[in-house]
C-alpha cells in the first residue's frame, strides 16, 4: 500500500466523517452521496497514478456518465423534426448500427462535429448509446447527438476510456451448480463490480439438474438475505426459464460468468431462434483480440436486449481500489464505520467491527474471505 499524503488523508477522513454522519442518520443501506464517492475515488486514483502501483490494465464498470464532463458537448442541438431517436446496437469501425423505434436498423456515420468534440473518450459513439440520427435513404443515416450515458462498462486503455457498452440496466451473473462447480468467490467479484457500477446484479445458478437442490440452500440463503434476486435454473431441463425470461423483459442485460456455465444455452432457452444470432456474435469475436470487446446488443422478441460478448463475459478487472471494496459488500458495509481505526482495512487491525462480526457469526465467513481476497487483489482462479 502506498503511503498517503497528508492532504489525501485529510480528504479521506472528511469523506469518512460525512459517511459516518449519514449512517448515523439511519442511512446505512443507502449508497454514498455521488460527490463524496467521486471525491474519494479521485483521491485514490491520484495515489495510484502517483505511486505507480496497481497499474495493471483494468476493466471498469461504471454507472457514472462515461462522458460526464463532455456529455453536454455531445448533446448539440438536434432538429427532432427530421431526426429519429435510436439505439446503437454495435459499432464497427466508422459505422454504427442503429436500431430505430420501429425496429428497423440503419447503418450510420457520425456527424463530424461530434467527432471533434470527443476528448477523453476513445469512441464518441459506443454500443448501447441512445442517439438521435438523421436518416438518409432507407437504411443509412448520420448520428447527430448522443444522450448522456448510465450503466457504462468500460476499460481504461492508454489513459483513455474505452466504452465497451453503455446504458446497461442489469448484470446477470451466471454460475453453474455442476461442471464447472459453483465458485462463490467469483460471484462476489462480479457482485462488487455491479455494485460499483450501480448496475443491478441478478444471480443465476444454472445446471441445477446435476445436483440435489438442497445443496444450494446455503448459498441461495446468503445472497437472498442480502436482497439479491437469485434464480435456480436448468437450461437443459427448462427449469426456471420462464421466470428468467421475465427478468430480462424490457431490460438491457449483460450476461457474465465463466466459460461453460451455460450462458449461450440459457439465452437459447429464453429465446428460441436467438441461436443463430448468438453464434454469429461468437464467430465475429473469434477473429482476434481486437474484436473481443466489440459488444453487440441482441434485440429480444419480448423487448429489451442482451449483451453477450465473449470479451465482457469474463471481465474480472475493474477500476476499484482496495479501500472501496468493503463498501461494495452489502453485508460488510454497515460495519465499517464502527471499526476503531478510520482507515481500517478489516484484515489485521484490532477492534475491527467487521472481524468481530465474523467472529460473532453475524457476518458470513466465506463472504469475509472473499472480501479479503478481493482486497488483496488476488485474481480468482478462472478456469478456461
Ligand atoms: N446438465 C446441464 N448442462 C448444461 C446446462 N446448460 C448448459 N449445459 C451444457 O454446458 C456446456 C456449456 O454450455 P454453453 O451454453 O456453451 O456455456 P457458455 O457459458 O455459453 O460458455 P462460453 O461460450 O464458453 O462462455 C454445454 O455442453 C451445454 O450443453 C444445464 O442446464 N444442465
Ligand atoms: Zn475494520
Amino acid at each position: 500500500m502506498a503511503k498517503k499524503g497528508k492532504g489525501q488523508q485529510k480528504r479521506r477522513v472528511e469523506f469518512r466523517k460525512n459517511r459516518t454522519q449519514k449512517v448515523r442518520q439511519g442511512d446505512i443501506t443507502k449508497r454514498f452521496n455521488r460527490d463524496e464517492f467521486d471525491a474519494d475515488k479521485s483521491v485514490a486514483r491520484e495515489r495510484i497514478s502517483g505511486k505507480g502501483e496497481l497499474t495493471r490494465k483494468r476493466t471498469i464498470i461504471s454507472n457514472e456518465d462515461a462522458s460526464a464532463d463532455d456529455s453536454d458537448s455531445h448533446s448539440i442541438h438536434v432538429d427532432k423534426e427530421t431526426c429519429l431517436p435510436g439505439r446503437v446496437l454495435r459499432v464497427q469501425g466508422l459505422v454504427s448500427e442503429v436500431e430505430a423505434r420501429d425496429k428497423s436498423v440503419y447503418q450510420c456515420a457520425t456527424r463530424r462535429l461530434l467527432k471533434t468534440m470527443s476528448t477523453d473518450v476513445r469512441h464518441v459513439v459506443a454500443a448501447g448509446d441512445h442517439v438521435w440520427f438523421r436518416p438518409s435513404g432507407e437504411s443509412e443515416g448520420i448520428i447527430e447527438s448522443v444522450d448522456p450515458r448510465y450503466g457504462v462498462l468500460s476499460r481504461t486503455s492508454k489513459g483513455r476510456q474505452h466504452i465497451i457498452v453503455a446504458n446497461v440496466d442489469q448484470l446477470i451473473i451466471v454460475g453453474s451448480a455442476g461442471e464447472p462447480g459453483l465458485k462463490p468467490n467469483l460471484i462476489d467479484r462480479y457482485l462488487v463490480t455491479a455494485e460499483y457500477a450501480r448496475i443491478r446484479p441478478i444471480l443465476c445458478i444454472n445446471k441445477i439438474d446435476l445436483v440435489d437442490p438442497a445443496e444450494l440452500q446455503t448459498i441461495v440463503g446468503v445472497y437472498g438475505s442480502l436482497g439479491y434476486e437469485v434464480h435456480l435454473v436448468s437450461a437443459k431441463e427448462g427449469i426456471g426459464i420462464e421466470r428468467l425470461r421475465q427478468a430480462l423483459h424490457g431490460k438491457d442485460t449483460v450476461l457474465s460468468g465463466q466459460s461453460g456455465v451455460g450462458k449461450s444455452s440459457l439465452l437459447n432457452a429464453i429465446e428460441p431462434g436467438l441461436n443463430l444470432r448468438v453464434s454469429a456474435v461468437s464467430r465475429d469475436n473469434d477473429k482476434g483480440k481486437h474484436t473481443t470487446t466489440t459488444a453487440t446488443l441482441i434485440p429480444l422478441a419480448t423487448e429489451g436486449h442482451v449483451i453477450d460478448t465473449p470479451g465482457i463475459r469474463q471481465f474480472q478487472l475493474w477500476d476499484i481500489i482496495p479501500e472501496e471494496v468493503a463498501g461494495l459488500f452489502r453485508d460488510i458495509r454497515p460495519f465499517i464505520n464502527h471499526c476503531r481505526f478510520p482507515n481500517c482495512t478489516h484484515t489485521h487491525e484490532t477492534d475491527c467491527a467487521v472481524k468481530n462480526g465474523v467472529a460473532d457469526g453475524i457476518l458470513d465467513t466465506r463472504r469475509y474471505e472473499s472480501y479479503c481476497q478481493i482486497f488483496a487483489g488476488d485474481a480468482p482462479p478462472l478456469p478456461k
